[in-house]
């Protein structure tokens, strides 16, 4: 975070002639400039000219509004300099700060860079003008892609929804767990993501909120910035409590739904107890044979219905009343790592283990279904640690076939290994699920510190490859260095990284299978595996994965909200 130096002299160090008084004056000068030089070799924010900013929008014409929301206006322009396309921000008068303040905000908004997040460019600090300028995103908002889809354009399928979901939880996951101190986005919804070409999906307007008016106002919090965004905020929120993460988690659970089922988070045209979407879901969130109906139906049926209970079951728990039983965004965009590949055909075969680290996910999902309980532990054994640890060798081939054929050949080369050095044959997951299965459930108990979540799929290792290229992100490839997050899967990795796997054959459906463990772990394990041995794909390749965990810190954001840091 960035703050610009102090320049005070003492006020009660009096020079004695004037020939002191230009001296201090030229070494402030001088201090100041080695300042600033240091100040600009920091960030790449590029200072602009109100004027420049001008002659880039055609003087603020019409034509070139984008719209208006709660900051000011926004336009679309070409800055003369570079061609490059931005978007200029004007931020409304009445929210004025000064200059110094300004600046400190918008450095330490220049330092944030994810490729799911809108990226700012520069700004503009100019008399009264403040403007902030981004990089322009062509393809419109979510809501409209969802609401109001482009006629030229094909209706955004199931796995396109999953992974646009997959990508916001990204950048949320980046705001919360790798900016220090974590940004809290305050006003996440699907105008707020927007989408470039490829439908990649990139959030703007995040840390604006003390940039805008009434700052610190809590009248002015709950004007308009809340009522502009009825529908996403947290209960919470929306009574004047405390904003923390898992506020945002809240408003990101709302955003889910939407792409679920193609309706807005508030529709005043619907009837009176559908206009709400996160009331109108909850009554539905009970009966999963209902799950199909909530569905968009533009869909035409084109989904996997084990996909479908999944991504409901994540968007119900974060929708959830309590904040603290609501999941870390780290923890759902695992979950959507593996949504995001799904087909309307079947999902996954691959079957790596997850590590989740907040309780509360488990704990929202077996309220969520209690069938999905099972009895015993799956614990993490160093043998399983120590298979998930990357290979910075693989390759990438552009030839899809040729990778396929090449991670299934390693795949198989990794299985041998890891069955040879645990000593355990290929059936043995196969009898500890018989285990599991033959022991009565246990109620779940919310005090209970270890609980962990099985989620089984399938996918095809086409889908895969598919996906890489678009889901792959800086987040992801931080948490394998930094150990900030302990996801047992990667999408962006190569799958040659992926420890140990079996080829089975496969039945085409998937379930959650959330399992009570030791009230003494405090660690929690999200398992994706392969349902059972029927089926006839043969070419599928199964993965199972253990990741165990380990906590190296955990700090506060300036809301309260804990957020913890683990290592794999
Ligand atoms: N970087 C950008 N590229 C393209 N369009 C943008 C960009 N930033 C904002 N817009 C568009 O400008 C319009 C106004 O955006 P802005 O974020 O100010 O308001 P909003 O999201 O509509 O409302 P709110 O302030 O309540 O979030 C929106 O239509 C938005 O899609």
């Amino acid at each position: 975070m960035h703050c610009f130096p102090c320049f005070s002299t003492p006020r009660n160090k009096k020079s004695s002639s004037s020939d002191e008084a230009n001296n201090n004056e030229v070494k402030l000068h001088e201090r100041r400039q080695s300042d600033e030089a240091e100040q600009s070799e920091e960030t790449t924010l590029k200072i602009f000219s109100f004027r420049e900013l001008a002659t880039a929008t055609k003087n603020f014409r019409q034509e070139c509004l984008l719209g208006e929301g709660g900051f000011g206006r926004v336009y679309k322009g070409t800055l003369k300099s570079t061609g490059q396309v931005v978007a200029v921000k004007q931020l409304d008068k009445h929210g004025l700060h000064g200059n110094k303040e300004f600046q400190t905000e918008v450095l330490s908004l220049g330092q944030l860079d994810h490729p799911n997040l809108v990226k700012l460019v520069g700004y503009c600090a100019d008399g009264d003008q403040r403007l902030l300028v981004y990089d322009y995103i062509s393809g419109g908002t979510l809501e409209d892609n969802l609401q109001e889809p482009k006629p030229n354009r094909e209706p955004m399928d199931w796995t396109m929804r999953m992974q646009i979901a997959y990508g916001a939880a990204q950048g949320l996951e980046y705001l919360h767990d790798k900016v220090d101190p974590p940004v809290i986005y305050r006003d996440l919804k699907a105008s707020n993501i927007l989408l470039d070409d490829d439908l990649c999906p990139k959030l703007c307007d995040f840390g604006l909120h003390k940039l805008g008016p009434g700052t610190g106002d809590k009248m002015m919090a709950l004007s308009s910035r809340v009522m502009g965004t009825y529908g996403y905020s947290a209960p919470e929120y929306t009574r004047g409590g405390t904003l923390t993460t898992k506020s945002d988690v809240y408003s990101f659970g709302v955003v889910l739904l939407e792409l679920i089922t193609g309706r807005k988070a508030l529709d005043t045209t619907k009837p009176n107890d559908e206009q709400n979407l996160v009331s109108w879901a909850q009554p539905i969130f009970r009966d999963p044979k209902r799950y199909p109906d909530m569905v968009d139906p533009i869909l035409k049926k084109k989904f996997s219905e084990r996909g479908l209970n999944q991504a409901v079951a994540i968007a119900s728990m974060c929708v959830q009343e309590e904040p603290t039983a609501r999941p870390l965004i780290s923890d759902v965009m695992v979950a959507l790592s593996f949504l995001s590949m799904s087909t309307e055909d079947g999902i996954p075969t691959a079957v790596p283990m997850l590590s989740f680290k907040d309780k509360s996910m488990s704990i929202a999902l077996s309220r969520h279904d209690s069938n999905l309980v099972s009895p015993t532990p799956e614990v993490a054994t160093e043998d399983d640690k120590s298979s998930t640890s990357s290979d910075e060798e693989s390759s990438v081939d552009n030839e899809k076939e040729m990778v396929n054929k090449k991670k299934k050949k390693k795949l198989e080369e990794e299985d041998s290994l890891t069955e040879s050095d645990d000593g355990s044959d290929s059936n043995s997951d196969d009898e500890h699920e018989k285990d599991q299965e033959s022991q009565p459930p246990k109620p779940v108990d919310e005090k209970n510190q270890a609980q962990s979540l099985k989620i089984k799929y399938r996918y095809s290792w086409e889908d895969v490859d598919i996906n890489e290229g678009r889901l792959s992100s800086k987040s992801s490839q931080k948490s394998n260095d930094g150990g900030s997050i302990s996801s047992g899967y990667e999408s962006n990795k190569d799958h040659d990284d992926l420890p140990k796997e079996k080829e089975e054959k496969e039945e085409d459906h998937t379930h959650l299978e959330h399992m009570q463990s030791s009230k003494t772990d405090d660690s929690q394990s999200v398992y994706f595996d392969d349902d059972d041995d029927s089926g006839d794909d043969n070419e599928e390749v199964s993965l199972h994965r253990v990741k165990s965990e380990v906590e190296v810190g955990s700090f506060e954001d300036d809301s309260g909200a804990s957020l913890h840091h683990t290592e794999s």
